[in-house]
């Protein structure tokens, strides 16, 4: 599966601390990050993360093409609920864009954990019929 990591700037310890935690789950998929948050990822995961440019400078937007291509087929995004972002419209787009097309999709460290353990426990395997279909997206 490929899972995009991204985290902003007051979120960027919980992801750490998530990555570490969850680096056994993690290093059976294919990674891909915003620029900083992959960095902080891989080096403190040793794991290896496709990095992207940083968020406000169009990371997000390199995720959510991923996403329109079917190239992604789950997110977490740890979100600063509490800080203004200047990139707002493309935080917004990426979630729209993951909701467009029913990507699982973690704001929260608590669903974060949902998502990584079901990823584990076999619950994402839907998203394999998905990718049987490279580029195809279902509509309906
Ligand atoms: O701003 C971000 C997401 O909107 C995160 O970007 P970085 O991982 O480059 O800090």
């Amino acid at each position: 599966m490929k899972i995009a990591l991204i985290a902003h700037d007051k979120k960027k310890p919980d992801m750490k601390k998530l990555s570490l935690a969850y680096k056994k789950i993690l290093e059976k998929h294919e990674l891909f990050a915003t620029g900083h948050t992959g960095q902080i990822v891989s080096e403190a995961t040793g794991l290896n993360v496709r990095c992207f440019n940083s968020g406000p400078l169009g990371g997000d937007q390199e995720v959510g093409s991923l996403i329109a291509q079917n190239k992604i087929d789950a997110v977490i995004f740890l979100r600063d609920p509490l800080t203004a972002q200047p990139h707002e419209p493309d935080v917004n787009a990426l979630i729209r864009l993951s909701d467009v097309y029913n990507i699982p999709l973690a704001t929260n460290l608590g669903t974060a954990e949902v998502i990584l353990r079901g990823l584990d426990n076999g619950y994402l395997d839907f998203r394999r019929l998905v990718n049987g279909n490279e580029n195809k997206h279902e509509k309906y």
